[in-house]
């Protein structure tokens, strides 16, 4: 939803748990449990309860749902239940009482926009003031539309940023919002955010296509290595500081990239921090193809429109097997990778260089 949209009030609130209870057909377990979830964390906040044991799998489903909203703000989590309950009711009444246009409700969404068009699904991030910076409302949501993408009747999904930034990357104030067990307690919990997060690219199981409109940075160019193709246009450049920031590498781009452009290649990015252009990530195998500018956006969706148009299924099965081997693996390496954040995010190199940036002392 646009910042300039209406926030629903405890008053919407309370009708759509109502509608919840009056719907006609059952909306399956997977749609229960995110309604369960945005509940709770629309009436009591963050999950703080201790997680159930393994076999107490319907305790554990629900913890894990709720668990996954990390710190969703309780405004966000009462507008998204309002919004999916409004999607539920729409889509169970007949067609003929559906107004024209009625199919267009407002997006689910702060950060992002999410539209879905010609068998695409298109997740663009949507903060062009702020670079595209990653918030973490940012990650909840974009976790959010990947699973809703996943299981959609969309064949391909996008990524891609409005206006001038593909994405800046983390949003370093993330790491100023302290909870009350203080840094230690804010690591674990940007940890466990981070593994959830890319999580969701490992197990995307659709051609995910990144369309890179421009500069890219942290996060945002190491998840591009999870990605089935990256398209960009020439004025993309592609930075992975993480040594100037005192962090290491995350999105399994320890593992990735070394395999995509060879160690010394990936060294030079994820240690030195060189930034690269569009045309030297391509030749290096991290950009598919890469565009000039003025004729970027019409050359890519005329070709991903196309690509679209192939049978899913197939595209769906040929995924699978071509990441399913690795799966098990990237899963493992995502773990070790949050592990040793979580310690760097604590370090002094770490801390400075945020305290730095966010005094307007330094930028990359
Ligand atoms: C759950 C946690 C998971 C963490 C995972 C680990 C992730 C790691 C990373 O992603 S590391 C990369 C982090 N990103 C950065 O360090 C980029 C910082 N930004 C910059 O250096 C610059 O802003 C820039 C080079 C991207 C753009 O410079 P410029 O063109 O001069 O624009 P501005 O700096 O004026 O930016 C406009 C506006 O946006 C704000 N902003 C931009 N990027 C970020 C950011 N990453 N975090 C927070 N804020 C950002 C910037 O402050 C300006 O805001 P203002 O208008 O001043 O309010």
């Amino acid at each position: 939803m646009s910042g300039t949209a209406m926030r629903a009030s405890q008053k919407d609130f309370e009708n759509a748990m109502n509608q919840v209870k009056l719907l006609k057909k059952d909306p399956g377990n997977e749609v229960k449990l995110k309604l369960y979830a945005l509940y709770k964390q629309a009436t009591e906040g963050s999950c703080t309860m201790p997680k159930p044991g393994v076999f107490d799998l319907v305790n554990k489903a629900k913890w894990d749902a709720w668990n996954a909203l990390g710190s969703l703000p309780k405004e966000t989590a009462r507008q998204n239940y309002v919004e999916l309950v409004s999607s539920l009711t729409s889509a169970s009444q007949p067609s003929s009482q559906v107004e024209p246009g009625a199919d267009r409700k407002p997006s689910a969404y702060e950060t992002l926009e999410v539209t879905s068009e010609d068998g695409i699904t298109k997740i663009m991030f949507n903060r062009p003031t702020k670079k595209n910076a990653i918030t973490t409302q940012m990650y909840h949501e974009i976790m959010l539309a990947l699973k809703a993408a996943g299981k959609d009747d969309s064949s391909v999904t996008v990524l891609t940023g409005n206006g001038d930034y593909y994405s800046s990357g983390n949003d370093l104030t993330n790491f100023t919002d302290l909870p009350p067990g203080g840094p230690e307690e804010k690591a674990k919990n940007s940890a466990i955010l981070l593994r959830d997060f890319i999580d969701c690219f490992i197990d995307f199981p659709k051609p995910l296509i990144a369309v890179v409109n421009g500069p890219a940075v942290g996060i945002s160019v190491t998840t591009l290595g999870l990605c089935d193709a990256v398209y960009a246009t020439d004025r993309a450049t592609f930075h992975t500081p993480f040594s100037h920031l005192g962090q290491s590498p995350e999105g399994c781009s320890s593992y990735t990239f070394p395999k995509i452009m060879g160690p010394s290649k990936a060294t030079e990015m994820l240690i030195f921090g060189k930034k690269l252009t569009a045309r030297e990530a391509c030749a290096q195998g991290l950009v598919t193809e890469v565009f000039p500018d003025s004729t970027f956006q019409k050359e890519v969706w005329t070709r991903l429109k196309a690509y679209a148009k192939l049978p899913p299924n197939a595209m769906r099965i040929s995924k699978e097997i071509m990441r399913s081997r690795e799966k098990e693996k990237l899963r493992a390496i995502n773990v070790e990778e949050c592990n040793v954040l979580q310690e760097r995010w604590l370090s002094d190199e770490c801390m400075n260089a945020v305290m730095n940036f966010l005094s307007r002392k330094a930028k990359l």
